[in-house]
């Protein structure tokens, strides 16, 4: 199987790329001597090594003067009473912050900072400000700007080698930690990001340890204005669960080692990296650079006025081939959600299956007929205290699948995926609103029980949805829309309650897509290779495999799928996804 787990962007444009400590250390050098500069300011996003960074660049530079940003800054402690609210003591959710760098920092150690800074640029001498939120310190005169994607530093959460920022916390619980970057360290650091990246000259991709690269800004924004005009995949992750199965470990060959793998995310720019290719070059980037810097070119104006900055519409695989069920679960419904946690818009999703390992294989989806809700949370209450083992025989109704089937999964609907299947999820981007309700007795892979919240889980179960409504309203709702010669288009859902359009297309010869003045996305889900091409030759000829999620930016108006190499005049199936 041809699954590329480093899928990178060709950019046209020729640069120079100063790779590895010495030739960033060169550059900069060169530009101290040339452009007279006393003040040289190296940013950073949380969790990138900023030990490193000082050691082998700062130190190397020379300067007569060094300072952390946290130096201008309140202590921790003020810091952690000024976002309790947002953290709150449960170990997964927070409520969304709105906070900005600036509003911790401290006025008196500012200045002294600045007196000190002054008193070195008057004797001509070089000043090296470094941390995040480094270009609140002072005016510089050189700006470097170092960049990390979501999956590195969830790795790096996990490594117990780091703490978040300002907090001294290495070694807890990666739960915790994740969620204060999810509902704070990452919102500040994104609202920075969006001001200081494009005044700076430099950003360094400090992905791999002891090996940055660093390119000039123009060139790098240049880059990803090349990719907001063309189809592309960004790099896939692979994550073990305790549900996990085996399926994605054989099919596409990787990670064997692993214990399993259970989620793969694969069309998610928050969490995934983009990979431009400058000539054999590679730079690693946040996919949601992409949002910060294009949002427009890549949602088009219609999506982006709703969405602003964030990218609606999340492909990822759930594996359970060989595993278990995922927990039985519920995701908020929108009012909550905006009330209780701050989000905008909720977590719809849906059910697109690529495999089921056996006949019996079945989601769990709704409820059985006559379920009341008393009855099924006191149920749950003694299920959760260990007292009984829930009966979900009883109280969920379980629906047989079979490959290419579609469920519809709007928030406020119980549901599990069963085990023994894969599902390509389709659905709204924010991920961590999942209330667990039963967790089938079981630990976590480090030996922990899955928190359960069926106090959140609670307001958002409607008892509505029992098997009648789930089989007229949430299963395989396909319905022909368009047709042609070799081909045939299906609306597959989603859910009028959500704000997801999906197509499936059936066909052996070239289909002509429409983008519907929205970003698309597709997986393949059937079908060896198809190609995606340009109807007025402004992009190159894009392969696509087996199973690999595509992002077409709505720049890209129409564009043609035709099967391709050894699928040549055989039938493929792709999956879509755009906002209505
Ligand atoms: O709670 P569990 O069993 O890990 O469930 C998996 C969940 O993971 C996600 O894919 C991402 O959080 C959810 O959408 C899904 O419902």
């Amino acid at each position: 199987m041809n699954y590329n787990c480093r899928p990178s962007v060709n950019i046209k444009n020729q640069i120079t790329a100063y790779i590895n400590y010495t030739a960033i250390v060169q550059q900069l050098k060169q530009e101290i001597t040339h452009k007279r500069i006393n003040v040289i300011t190296i940013e950073n996003y949380p969790i990138v090594d900023e030990q490193e960074i000082k050691n082998s660049l700062i130190n190397k530079l020379q300067p007569d003067l060094i300072i952390h940003t946290d130096e201008i800054l309140i202590e921790q402690m003020q810091i952690d009473e000024m976002i309790a609210h947002n953290l709150t003591d449960d170990r997964i959710f927070g409520v969304m912050s709105h906070h900005a760098l600036s509003d911790f920092i401290n006025q008196d150690k500012h200045q002294a900072v600045q007196e000190k800074i002054n008193a070195v640029i008057a004797s001509n001498g070089l000043v090296v400000v470094y941390g995040v939120g480094a270009s609140l310190v002072t005016i510089s005169d050189l700006l470097v700007y170092a960049d990390l994607s979501r999956w590195e530093i969830q790795q790096r959460y996990r490594s117990g080698a780091f703490s978040n920022w300002r907090a001294n916390n290495a070694g807890e619980d990666p739960n915790r930690m994740l969620k204060r970057g999810y509902f704070f360290e990452w919102r500040v650091a994104d609202k920075q990001k969006k001001y200081v990246l494009p005044k700076s000259a430099y950003v360094l991709d400090t992905h791999h340890k002891g090996v940055p690269v660093m390119i000039r800004t123009d060139d790098y924004l240049a880059g990803l204005k090349e990719v907001s005009k063309q189809p592309f995949s960004l790099v896939p992750f692979f994550d073990s669960g305790v549900w996990g199965g085996h399926w994605m470990q054989d099919t596409f060959n990787l990670e064997r080692d692993k214990v399993n793998l259970a989620w793969s995310f694969n069309g998610v720019p928050e969490e995934n990296s983009l990979l431009l290719n400058f000539n054999g070059i590679e730079f690693e980037s946040p996919g949601s650079n992409l949002l910060f810097f294009y949002g427009e070119d890549i949602l088009g104006s219609r999506v982006f006025g709703k969405f602003g900055e964030e990218f609606p519409i999340r492909f990822n695989f759930l594996d359970t081939v060989g595993g278990q069920n995922l927990s039985l679960q519920v995701h908020p419904k929108l009012s909550y959600l905006q009330d209780t946690f701050g989000s905008h818009y909720t977590q719809d999703e849906s059910y697109y299956i690529l495999h089921a390992d056996r006949d019996d294989a079945h989601v769990y989806l709704g409820f059985n007929k006559g379920v009341e809700k008393q009855e099924l949370m006191s149920a749950l209450r003694r299920a959760e205290s260990g007292d009984e083992v829930f009966d979900d025989k009883k109280y969920i109704y379980q629906h047989k699948i079979k490959k290419h089937d579609h469920y519809l999964i709007p928030a406020g609907t119980i549901h599990s995926s069963g085990a023994d299947c894969v599902v390509l999820e389709i659905s709204s981007t924010p991920n961590r609103f999942t209330f667990k309700l039963w967790d089938w007795g079981r630990v976590d892979l480090d030996g922990k029980p899955r928190t359960v919240h069926l106090y959140h889980g609670e307001p958002n179960l409607d008892m509505r949805r029992d098997e009648d409504w789930v089989k007229k309203e949430l299963v395989n709702q396909f319905i022909v829309v368009d047709e042609g010669e070799g081909w045939i288009e299906e609306k597959t859902g989603l859910h009028e309650m959500e704000f997801i359009e999906t197509r499936r297309h059936t066909f052996n010869s070239p289909v002509i897509h429409d983008n519907h003045n929205s970003v698309n996305v597709f997986n393949l889900v059937e079908g060896e290779e198809v190609t995606v091409e340009s109807l007025d030759q402004s992009f190159e000829t894009f392969v696509v495999h087996y199973a690999q999620t595509v992002i077409i930016p709505e720049s890209v108006k129409k564009y043609k799928i035709s099967p391709s190499g050894r699928a040549k005049g055989k039938k493929c199936i792709t999956m879509k996804a755009y906002i209505r």
